[in-house]
């Protein structure tokens, strides 16, 4: 099924499902249309400058108070789980894809690789995995610990959000706001990928300084879904994650029922192939911060809480130029996941579903081969078909959980040992 979606990255929307449940000229009427709710969500704090302010008002057919206490919900022990409390060493890692996440619906198929600071710091961000082997049903999932990037890499996904529906393949990322209802269903049969959590300030499309007014990731191309509502009566369980751990209520009713919504603060989906990709064009190789599609920023000018970067198909041209990334050591940490293809700087290791790290100050670049093949390379115009890796790069450390460390490639090391040493005159 298609749904309608609204364009334009942070716009100021207006729809509504039923003609006559917007109101007109105020947000929050004596009255409201057909005896709606009206309510706020924020994004922002009320104070925020005007361009970093987002909010939006719902028309809901009950008010989000209306719940009975969240207890604890013990049945996804991977979803959350801690960091592990062992010294973490500063060590490059790598994964295959597991081949033993536990599956279950969206909810109970998460498992927690990567954490970066704490959700109660509004600073920081984790990286989750997925495997979700059936759909959501009626129950629902929300996070008040933040803000929540969804990169499918295998299986379509339909997400059904308080604001709307969303279909989103793979090739495409689902950003949902703090503190929004949603649930995930499945169309086809099991479905994975990358959940990034950003406990920061919400993500925003890079500054595009001299580049100018277009190019990498443009406003247009975002979609937000045009309101739509269930009228349901439960019972339906809500999920929501919180300081860490996950609670849970039942509601005699769905909460999918905001009927009419306007605002800035909205769900979005990005086909990442509408990426306008910049590089070089005389020499050398540029910093990765060039495929940012959307960054977080720190309270440090210039230093991202969280960006996410691609790294789609595109031609490489540069002359006198090792065209692969640089052997380096980066201030920020680095966590990368591919969707489809080979990566350019690893040979092999790095599958579709894996994930890699290379934490603050860890030296890391091209494997042996991928130097090797590019040192000697004709340097030709060449296109870089049919891959698609991501970044989520932040400039706190991650650390991962214990669940992660077991399943760690023990063996990463050696894609880099055998290079030969320079030979001086
Ligand atoms: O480490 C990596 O593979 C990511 C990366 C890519 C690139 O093109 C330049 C720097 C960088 O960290
Ligand atoms: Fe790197």
């Amino acid at each position: 099924m298609t749904h309608s979606y609204l364009t334009g990255f942070g716009s100021h929307f207006e729809t509504e499902a039923v003609a006559g449940a917007l109101p007109k000229g105020r947000n929050s009427p004596q009255r409201p249309a057909f005896g709606l709710y009206a309510e706020q969500l924020s994004g922002s704090a009320f104070t925020a400058p005007r361009h970093e302010n987002r909010r939006s008002w719902l028309y809901r057919v009950r008010p989000t108070a209306d719940h009975r206490p969240f207890r604890p919900y013990e049945d996804v022990p991977l979803f959350g789980a801690p960091p592990s409390a062992a010294p973490l060493a500063p060590n490059r890692l790598r994964w295959d894809p597991p081949s033993d996440l536990p599956g279950g619906d969206f909810i109970d198929g998460l498992a927690t690789i990567l954490h970066a600071r704490e959700p109660q710091e509004l600073e920081g961000c984790a990286l989750h995995l997925y495997r979700a082997t059936r759909s959501m049903g009626s129950r629902v999932f929300v996070d008040a610990d933040g803000e929540i990037l969804i990169i499918p890499q295998q299986g379509a996904l339909l997400i059904e959000t308080e604001l709307g529906r969303m279909d989103v393949a793979p090739g495409s990322i689902a950003l949902i706001p703090r503190g929004l209802k949603f649930r995930v269903q499945l169309n086809e049969g099991e479905a994975r990928g990358y959940l990034a959590e950003n406990y920061g300030a919400p993500f925003r499309l890079p500054d595009l300084g001299p580049i100018g007014s277009n190019g990498l990731a443009n406003p247009r191309d975002f979609e937000s879904p045009g309101a739509w509502y269930e009228d349901v009566q439960g019972p339906i369980e809500v999920v929501q994650k919180f300081l860490g751990k996950l609670w849970v209520t039942e509601l005699d009713h769905s909460p999918l029922d905001v009927v009419a919504w306007h605002g800035n603060l909205a769900p979005c989906r990005y086909d990442l192939s509408r990426f306008n990709v910049m590089g070089t064009v005389s020499f050398d190789h540029p910093d990765p911060s060039i495929f940012t599609v959307l960054t977080s920023p720190s309270n440090v000018h210039g230093r991202a809480n969280a960006d996410f970067v691609i790294f789609p198909p595109r031609w490489m041209v540069a002359e006198d130029t090792f065209r692969p990334p640089w052997f380096h050591r980066n201030v920020m940490s680095e966590a990368m996941g591919l969707i489809h293809g080979a990566y350019d700087a690893k040979a092999d290791g790095f599958a579709p579903g894996g994930l890699s790290l290379h934490n603050m100050m860890s030296g890391h670049g091209p494997d042996v081969d991928s130097w090797r093949k590019a040192s000697e390379a004709e340097l030709k115009p060449h296109r870089i078909e049919g891959t698609m890796a991501f970044m989520v790069e932040t400039c706190w450390p991650y650390r991962p959980t214990d669940w992660a460390l077991e399943r760690a490639q023990p063996d990463y090391d050696n894609s880099w040992s055998g290079f030969p040493p320079a030979t001086l005159p």
